[in-house]
């Protein structure tokens, strides 16, 4: 079931087109990753789902509605890049207060001790790290128990601990059946979360896979490196559209090729019953695609 549509959005900030012509569907339950370089336009395109920005052309549907409607409220959380709380609130009286804002708010508490925060709940909010109130602002996009959560840049700013603690727990969120949309210039978190990607680069959509097609797209050689359980003809490989090329280092096997070379191989392993032992990849990753898609790297 689609729960979030998006047709040819398009949004401009006086000269500046942030959003030139975007289009994409979220399904129900999945994590959908929006990735491109600083300025690509991904904060106006999830602000816009939000119902925070409106477009100037195109059309929104969010669980069918316009995202103006205000019971989206209710079922949408949303956690952005700023969150702009009151220096003197504490961690406590910010849960308490959203909590009241919905009519069946999750547990706070379990909340803020999945992001280790329960220790910092009689800290004001302007005495709480950078990484604390990334978290904070994760806790609050929960609170309301949504059906769908958008979140913004969710890690910047953590430790890789909390990072990788925090990728757990929307791992966890996504299993209770809330959809995801997640901003995210973190290729490892893309990679790790996402079902589905879409690279935007100025102001459009230039590619929309899954990661693994998003790699696979990609026009880079591939190397794979193993020593067959038993003699391996080169004709069964280089019969796969993927293989170009089979070289033999005595006894090992080095296959050369593009898209999912890796898939092509074990399958024509599989069938043959050999066994891959010292199975050695050189794969491209989804920085090599992102590079390839944007002409820039992450790291910019
Ligand atoms: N309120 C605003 N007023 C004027 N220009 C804006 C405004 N918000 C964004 N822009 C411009 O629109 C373009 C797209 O910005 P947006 O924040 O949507 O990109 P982004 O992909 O989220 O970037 P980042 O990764 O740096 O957050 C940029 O050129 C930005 O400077």
């Amino acid at each position: 079931m689609t729960v979030i549509e998006v047709q040819n959005l398009r949004k401009a900030y006086g000269d500046t087109v942030a959003v030139q012509d975007v289009s994409f569907t979220v399904e129900s339950g999945e994590i959908f990753g929006i990735l491109g370089p600083n300025g690509a336009g991904k904060t106006t395109t999830v602000e816009s789902i939000a119902g925070l920005r409106s477009a100037d052309s195109g059309t929104i549907r969010v669980l069918g509605r316009d995202p103006s409607d205000t019971s989206l409220r209710y079922e949408v959380g949303v956690q952005l890049q700023e969150s702009g709380l009151p220096d003197r609130l504490t961690v406590r009286e910010a849960l308490d207060l959203y909590a009241t804002f919905y009519p069946e708010p999750a547990d706070w508490r379990a909340l803020t001790r999945e992001l280790g925060l329960g220790e910092k709940l009689a800290t004001a909010y302007g005495k709480l790290s950078g990484g604390q109130k990334q978290r904070l602002s994760i806790a609050l996009a929960l609170i309301g128990s949504p059906k769908i959560a958008i979140l913004d840049e969710l890690t910047t700013g953590l430790d890789p601990q909390a990072r990788r603690d925090t990728w757990d727990l929307i791992e966890s969120v996504r299993d209770s059946g809330v959809t995801i949309v997640l901003v995210t210039h973190f290729m490892a978190e893309a990679e790790r979360l996402c079902d589905r990607i879409a690279v935007i680069d100025h102001g459009r959509v230039v590619a929309l896979d899954t990661p693994a097609g998003l790699i696979a797209g990609l026009d880079t050689e591939q190397r794979i490196r193993f020593r067959p359980s038993a003699p391996v003809d080169d004709a069964l490989l280089t019969a796969r559209p993927e293989v170009r090329e089979v070289i033999r280092h005595g006894s090992q096997i080095e296959v050369v090729g593009t898209g999912n070379l890796l898939h092509a191989v074990t399958s024509v392993l599989a069938v043959n019953e050999i066994i891959a032992a010292d199975l050695r990849i050189e794969q491209a990753s989804l920085d090599d695609a992102f590079v390839q898609l944007t002409g820039r790297s992450t790291k910019e």
